[in-house]
């Protein structure tokens, strides 16, 4: 039997994000170019060191970044938007202009990675020809080698995956594209072989979807073409985050292996093994530590699926199930969590110990006793730490029920008086400088908790005077006290421990802390009540209370698997229920739930779709399903696919919505052509990423064309998302931007319907 170990890709960030921080200086101005290399040369070292000395054998290249691999792919290829010039000799300044925009041009689209909080540049293909510009694999590949001496793993996202990721206009199919890009990956592939490389991981994680006849055909044609071009490198088709779609078919693929995810496959690879066999005499790329999770592995399982494994194949390479990307680096700067959990956790280090430890064993070097070894010392801590799960949340028994929707309208719209076209934010506003300094101050306990929630009412107070003199409608507090939406309240609620360092990338420079949701989550006491009141004590206009979803804190945290999913978010939701219960008991008349990650959870198979809607949708009536018919429920949610989720959506019943649309208005509009939606609802009017400020007449066309499927009783005006990333100059500019439109368009209406001028003072 031959073994091998590998891994899929290691975070980028570095151990104490030093690449998120050389980046966003040079960004600044503060570092000079040659620098950032120098230090991003330092940290892919850096990785690749740690990875030998982990003692796996296939280490990957290619996963190291300057923002995004997909943005490195599509740059790589030559897929540079004509709207950032020609590639120049300062190519990075093109590049980072494709991921963040520049003063004039709008940067790429932005969206998740299929199921997790990870977001790639969409590739823009219409009218761009294809060309290797520059080899990326092959100049890592290169730097490595000369500088570790050892022969690396290039990895690359496959053409199929990478064409059905991208945007093109309606009517091009991505068929018209692999012709030409087929070739250009075989010029790579074959500067490859030359160099002396000899395995290739291809990613094509699209294969775990539901694929039709197209794509099967599509990836013959692909695989085929590449075996005959460039027949010595091995390659391994590596599929993750759920089981092979069409397995008989892809396995006659001609390819070295074959890269199966046993951990986020509900058993289905194996059973495909078992029914279909495997292909003699290739390698079987077994994920089999997760690569989503912290927990440790229970080694002795994963030792009975060897065995069963070993059963259909003799040359096994063992492996995480995907790239290490989403998880942490390591545990060892975990000063906080309890001895229990942290005994418990694997972050990407430790995993590649657990992947190191099982190959040993594969390969004959270690007993199933040391294994065993391993395995006492996890869980039993946790056990304790858990105590006996709440059995009321597994089959909850509260009403989710709310009055019906025009009831609940009538009602609210007395109470609140609001205006045509409501005008309101998203909730966050500018994290500056100044606030996350003010929490450094806390943390290193230079400011007590006093000093710091003065200077939190303060920024509080501030903001509502902006907000004021913006004339908005609907105001919010700007969650200055919030580090993050879901950290936030992971480290209010018990049950879920936050880490100090235990960062994840979200997008280009952005990273997140995910909570790890170790116990049963209970509501301890009022977590954002206090803001709420002092900030709606500053103002006669409306406060919305802000709150994170039940599926929200579900989906971005990291969670535990000894519960079904369903018992955890209804933890969650009687959690956030109980706070939302707080506000309203304290005279918070608005309440927004907001529901970012409602759509990230789905799973990528559709059979499994219905089963996760019916208790994402349940967990969210629970959690805001027991106000008075006068409170106003909000959600939010962003950076999503919408399409198929406008019943969902529906079925959440809130009284409003604000959905992200500025950069795909027109699909999102198209859906409201098709679909009735009657509750209320404000589709973003201005992108909150970009640095730009939006000009009046540029959100007037927005709202025009809103207002062509929309009706203007039903239709809200409010940015894309939350401010947080956004200095103050430009929130404010933007925004008087966008409360200028809708002053406007209230106007216009009125004018249209009673022949005259509006006067806003009656109001
Ligand atoms: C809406 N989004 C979110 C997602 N996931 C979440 N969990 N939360 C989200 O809001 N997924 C989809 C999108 C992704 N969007 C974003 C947007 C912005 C960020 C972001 O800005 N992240 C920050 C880190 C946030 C944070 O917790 N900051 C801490 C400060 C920690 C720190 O660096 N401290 C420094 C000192 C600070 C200084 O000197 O300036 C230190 O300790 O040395 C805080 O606020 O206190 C980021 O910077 O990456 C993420 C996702
Ligand atoms: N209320 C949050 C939502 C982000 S999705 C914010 O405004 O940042
Ligand atoms: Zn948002």
């Amino acid at each position: 039997m031959a073994i091998h170990s590998s891994n899929l890709g290691y975070p980028r960030i570095g151990e104490q994000r030093e690449w998120k921080k050389a980046l966003e200086s040079f960004w600044n101005g503060q570092l000079e170019e040659a620098n950032l290399m120098e230090t991003m040369k330092t940290i892919q070292l850096s990785s690749i060191k740690k990875q030998m000395a982990k003692g796996i054998e296939l280490i990957p290249i290619g996963d190291f970044s300057l923002y995004d691999h997909v943005l490195d792919t599509a740059f790589m290829f030559g897929y540079i938007p004509k709207r950032f010039g020609q590639e120049s000799e300062r190519r990075w300044d093109t590049y980072f202009a494709m991921a963040r925009g520049t003063s004039s041009q709008p940067a790429m689209a932005m969206t998740k990675w299929f199921n997790t909080n990870y977001h790639y540049i969409v590739p823009e293909l219409d009218g761009l020809q294809p060309r290797l510009m520059e080899n990326f694999l092959l100049r890592d590949y290169q730097f490595i080698k000369d500088n570790l001496s050892i022969e690396t793993k290039p990895v690359l996202l496959g053409p199929v995956t990478f064409l059905i990721l991208a945007k093109l206009s309606t009517g091009v199919h991505w068929h018209k594209h692999l012709q030409l890009l087929v070739p250009v990956y075989i010029e790579l592939l074959d500067e490859l072989y030359r160099a002396g490389v000899r395995w290739v991981q291809v990613d094509e994680p699209i294969l775990v979807q539901e694929i039709d006849e197209d794509i099967v055909a599509a990836v013959e044609y692909v695989y085929h073409s590449f075996y005959q071009k460039v027949p010595g490198v091995q390659l391994i088709l590596q599929t993750y985050f759920e089981s092979l779609s069409n397995y008989p078919e892809i396995v006659s693929l001609p390819v070295a292996g074959f890269g199966l995810d046993f951990v986020h496959d509900d058993g289905e690879n194996l059973y495909n093994m078992k029914k279909y066999g495997f292909p003699k005499g290739k390698w079987l790329a077994a994920g089999m530590i997760d690569g989503r999770n912290v927990w440790k592995s229970t080694l002795v399982q994963k030792a009975a699926l060897l065995e069963e494994l070993s059963k259909y194949t003799e040359h096994l390479i063992i492996q995480p199930s995907s790239s290490l990307l989403y998880v942490p680096i390591t545990v060892k700067h975990e000063r906080r969590l309890a001895k229990g959990l942290v005994d418990s956790l694997a972050f990407a280090d430790e995993k590649l110990d657990e992947v190191r430890l099982l190959a040993e064993y594969a390969q004959g070097k270690r007993s199933l006793s040391d294994l065993r070894h391993y395995d006492e010392q996890t869980g039993e801590a946790l056990g304790l730490l858990r105590g006996q799960p709440i059995k009321k949340t597994i089959q909850p028994i509260e009403q989710t029920e709310r009055p019906p929707y025009a009831k609940r309208r009538q009602a609210q719209q007395q109470h609140l008086k609001l205006p045509l076209l409501p005008t309101t934010t998203i909730g966050s506003f500018p994290q500056t400088r100044e606030v996350r300094q003010a929490r450094l101050k806390r943390k290193k306990q230079e400011w007590d908790e006093k000093q710091y929630q003065t200077f939190i009412r303060k920024q509080i107070a501030k903001w509502i005077e902006i907000q004021e003199k913006l004339e908005l409608d609907v105001l919010v507090h700007g969650e200055f006290e919030r580090t993050d939406m879901v950290e936030f309240f992971g480290e209010k609620l018990g049950g879920i421990a936050c880490t100090t360092n235990g960062w994840v990338q979200s997008y280009g420079s952005r990273c997140v802390r995910p909570p790890i949701i170790f116990g049963d989550v209970v509501h301890l006491c009022p977590i954002t009540v206090e803001e709420s009141v002092y900030a709606q004590s500053l103002t006669e206009k409306p406060v919305k209370g802000m709150l994170t979803g039940p599926v929200t804190l579900y989906n971005w945290s990291f969670v535990r698997r000894d519960l079904p999913r369903s018992a955890v978010l209804n933890q969650l939701a009687l959690a956030v229920r109980q706070e939302v219960l707080a506000l309203e008991q304290a005279g918070i008349r608005i309440i927004q739930v907001d529901e970012p990650a409602l759509r990230e959870g789905l799973p990528l198979k559709r059979q499994k779709q219905p089963a996760y809607w019916q208790e994402a949708v349940y967990a969210f009536r629970l959690a805001t399903s027991a106000v008075r018919l006068e409170t106003q429920i909000h959600t939010h949610m962003c950076y999503s696919d919408f399409s198929e989720m406008i019943d969902i959506i529906d079925d959440l019943d809130p009284d409003v919505i604000s959905i992200e649309a500025a950069r795909s208005g027109g699909e999102l509009l198209s859906l409201f052509e098709i679909h009735t939606y009657r509750k209320q609802i404000g589709l973003g009017v201005y992108d909150i990423h970009s640095p730009r400020i939006p000009s009046r007449d540029e959100i007037l066309i927005q709202l025009e064309r809103a207002l062509r499927v929309l009706r203007p009783d039903q239709f809200w005006v409010n940015p894309d998302c939350g401010l947080k990333t956004r200095t103050e100059k430009e929130a404010i500019a933007s925004l008087q931007a966008m409360v200028a439109a809708a002053k406007e368009m209230r106007n216009r209406l009125f004018v249209s319907l009673q022949g005259g001028d509006q006067d806003d003072s009656k109001r």
